[in-house]
């Protein structure tokens, strides 16, 4: 079978649980929206503009690569820019053939000019619903859950969890906590995660991308996580590989993998930030081959300048992975998903399953 091509995973449908809405945007957005709001850019069109994300992100370094998303923060402080970006989030990732996403943001962030924080959730509610339906009458329908953020190395955690399980029933499906990782261990903010844990709600924690297997530990055994944002550096938990006759788990990924714990793993992402080298050696090719839950996800499309479609074409090119892998990492994120048991089984029976059928022949 010849190999298949990026247009070719366009068509099929994918599963995204990890992208940041304020990594997103589409470079033309910002420009026009920072003309009105009067934000002085580090380019003047859309194209030098884009490309300066991707470049300043490309920095070996998490916090350098953070960095950036001042540009897109500052034009995400009214109902009309929230609303647009989010709109346009909807109907970028279903123009990609993604069908169920879970894209996240920190509502404290978007307070500048005077927004509350009910406002700011409202408003990316409509967004996304406008956005969804247009994406439906396009005949790419997507379903949008949203998962509330608190930022690491602040002290809102409790207030932005309360705001979550209070949207609970309007479209926040779960929490995360984001930022710089060293210095701002999980730990900081237990309390809100005991709080959610009572409320019975789904959380998820960045962890093990710029700092290692600590900050994973502290995010499952202290922390609860339902899943791991990145959590690429477990492999400093595993020893050898199963090409050279076999690979020893240490005790904190044997338990990863035994509860099946997802990564939501972001290929591109992490080869900026220093990570991992490249794609052709990030983990991803070792965490499959051992079997741990691993999803693929885009992180901030806009700073990679990517997409799910060519996350994945850049692993079939890597790994030499076809249909066969994409359905195995399609079905993880589905099932690893926040939304409820009988709505992940509805997606992956009547849409995932019959498509790759199809393309598996
Ligand atoms: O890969 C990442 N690791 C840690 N934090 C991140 C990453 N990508 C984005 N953000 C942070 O999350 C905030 C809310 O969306 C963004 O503003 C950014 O600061
Ligand atoms: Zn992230």
């Amino acid at each position: 079978m010849a190999a298949i091509t990026h247009s070719d995973i366009v068509k099929a449908p994918k599963a995204l649980l990890h992208d940041h809405l304020d990594g997103g945007l589409r470079p033309a957005t910002i420009l026009e929206l920072a003309d009105a709001v009067g934000h002085r850019l580090p380019a003047g069109d859309a194209e030098a503009l884009g490309a300066w994300f991707v470049a300043s992100a490309d920095s070996g370094s998490l916090e350098r690569y953070l960095e950036t998303f001042a540009h897109t923060v500052a034009v995400m402080q009214t109902e009309t820019g929230l609303h647009r970006v989010a709109k346009e989030c909807a109907l970028d990732l279903a123009a990609d053939g993604v069908v169920y996403a879970e894209v996240r943001y920190a509502p404290e962030q978007h307070l500048e000019r005077g927004l509350s924080l009910d406002g700011v959730v409202d408003a990316v509610n409509a967004g996304f619903a406008e956005g969804s339906a247009e994406a439906a009458a396009l005949g790419r329908p997507i379903r949008v859950g949203v998962l509330l953020t608190a930022m690491r190395h602040a002290a809102r955690s409790q207030e932005i969890a309360e705001l979550a399980v209070r949207y609970r029933d309007a479209g926040v499906v779960g929490f995360d906590i984001a930022g710089a990782e060293a210095g701002f261990p999980p730990t900081r903010h237990l309390d809100a995660f005991e709080y959610l844990q009572r409320e019975n709600f789904h959380f998820t924690i960045h962890a093990g991308e710029a700092f290692g297997l600590p900050s994973i530990w502290q995010a499952l055994q202290w922390c609860g996580a339902d899943r791991l944002g990145h959590g690429v550096r477990l492999v400093d938990d595993i020893t050898g590989s199963p090409a050279d006759g076999g690979a020893m788990l240490g005790r904190l990924s044997a338990y990863v993998r035994d509860k099946r714990i997802p990564l939501e793993l972001c290929p591109s992402s992490n080869v900026q930030t220093g990570a991992a080298p490249s794609i052709a050696e990030h983990p991803i090719g070792l965490l499959h081959d051992l079997r741990f839950r691993v999803t693929v996800n885009t992180d901030n499309r806009l700073m990679s300048g990517t997409s799910m479609s060519r996350e994945m074409t850049l692993l079939c090119e890597a790994f030499g992975w076809g249909w066969a892998e994409l359905r195995w990492l399609t079905i993880n994120a589905m099932k690893s998903a926040f939304i409820p048991f009988d709505e992940r089984l509805a997606i992956i029976d009547e849409i995932i399953k019959p498509a790759y059928a199809k393309l598996l022949g």
